[in-house]
């Protein structure tokens, strides 16, 4: 991927050097010691240097196959990966508010996908047909809203609808400058295009914005003047929510049973991140907007778009989630399945409480790595 110097963006993305990421070598291996399974940029700006606040800021990993070589990518560059290789962008949760949860969430599932494409391409006995081929992973920080237990003075932490979604779309925007997301001119151009594929993912509210991205919400955002691009970025292949929030307003008024108790808490986050009017929580969920915005947000209206091929939602679910309950799931499942034939849309359970999947990483490393597999 290019670099280029006296780019706001690529200065912005040069300001951050790679850290390899390593992991301890498999006890079934006689040596001991580490492995270096990517490398990692911890905290980029994702606007203009000087202009971020503290949570405007994105993490990247590459498998270590990027490079070529054992040494660390040069701090300029961004290295792509092979033709028809898929990034995974992952949204953290945390109810628009919470500071103690952040990027770093996607942790532990990041390592364990780096480590799962290290082995397969060390695994020779895979046809490269069958080879999943990942180019890497990003992790978005964005603006909250300001927590009850911790306050704090930090405009980064002062936020309100609509700063959580438009720091979101800063984001990506900011990653299509750098190459990570195609843009939509490339579409159908098997010739130059270089057919990258993405993947948005989100954890709770984390799945709540992935699919605010592809919602016309009212009112309009404008896009920081520094980061726009004569065309814009594709939309993804697929969208993976992990216990998701899709229907605030439906819990709200009417909690299923054992999750009645969470009504207030749900009312104070839904208030802080989005305000008193309850038509704005309507128009702000997934499930609960109007209908036809996979139509006309994300597939598109042309027929070339239809052509190209359905687009994938994964839903997961832990029926032992103790905060978001199954029925969000079906609530999000029935508003896609009216969209038609549009979108394929699949389901899959988690096990634990609500914050296990991402803690533990393993089970979401899994499903990613399935969704990457399909596309
Ligand atoms: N730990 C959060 C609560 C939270 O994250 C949450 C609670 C109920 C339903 C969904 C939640 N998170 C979604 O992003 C808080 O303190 O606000």
């Amino acid at each position: 991927m290019p670099s280029a110097a006296a780019d706001p963006v690529w200065d912005a993305w040069a300001s951050v050097p790679w850290t390899p990421v390593d992991v301890p070598k498999t006890s079934s291996s006689a040596s001991s010691g580490t492995v270096t399974v990517g490398w990692h940029k911890a905290g980029v700006p994702y606007l203009p240097l000087g202009e971020a606040l503290s949570l405007q800021t994105l993490d990247l990993w590459i498998p270590s196959s990027a490079t070529g070589t054992g040494a660390a990518p040069d701090i300029n560059s961004l290295p792509s990966g092979p033709h028809g290789s898929v990034w995974i962008i992952y949204i953290h949760g945390g109810a628009w508010r919470d500071p103690r949860i952040t990027f770093a969430s996607f942790t532990p599932a990041a390592t364990n996908l780096l480590f799962r494409a290290l082995s397969s391409s060390n695994d020779n006995s895979s046809s490269p047909s069958h080879n999943p081929k990942l180019a890497g992973l990003v992790s978005l920080n964005y603006r909250l809203s300001p927590h009850p237990s911790h306050p704090s003075p930090d405009p980064a932490r002062n936020a309100k609808h609509p700063d959580h979604i438009s720091d979101i779309l800063t984001a990506l925007s900011f990653l299509s400058r750098l190459g990570v997301i195609p843009r939509r001119s490339n579409i159908n151009n098997n010739n130059t295009g270089n057919n990258t594929k993405w993947i948005l993912a989100g954890h709770s509210c984390g799945a709540t914005l992935s699919f605010q991205t592809l919602m016309p919400l009212p009112p309009l955002l404008p896009t920081p003047p520094l980061l726009l691009s004569s065309s814009s970025p594709q939309p993804p292949s697929a969208v993976v929510g992990f216990n998701g929030l899709y229907d605030l307003a439906g819990f709200i008024a009417d909690p299923p049973q054992g999750y009645a108790h969470l009504r207030d808490g749900y009312r104070e986050f839904t208030v802080g991140a989005f305000g008193e009017d309850e038509s704005v929580w309507r128009a702000v969920c997934p499930a609960s907007c109007e209908a036809g915005w996979v139509r006309r947000g994300w597939v598109g209206e042309g027929k070339e778009e239809e052509k190209a091929g359905k687009v994938v939602v994964m839903l997961v679910q832990s029926r032992e989630d103790q905060l978001v309950p199954w029925q969000q799931l079906e609530r999000m499942r029935e508003c896609l399945e009216r969209e038609g034939r549009l979108v394929e849309v699949r389901v899959r359970e988690a096990r634990g409480e609500h914050d296990e999947i991402w803690r533990e990483g393993g089970r979401m490393a899994e499903v990613l790595w399935e969704v990457v597999e399909g596309l």
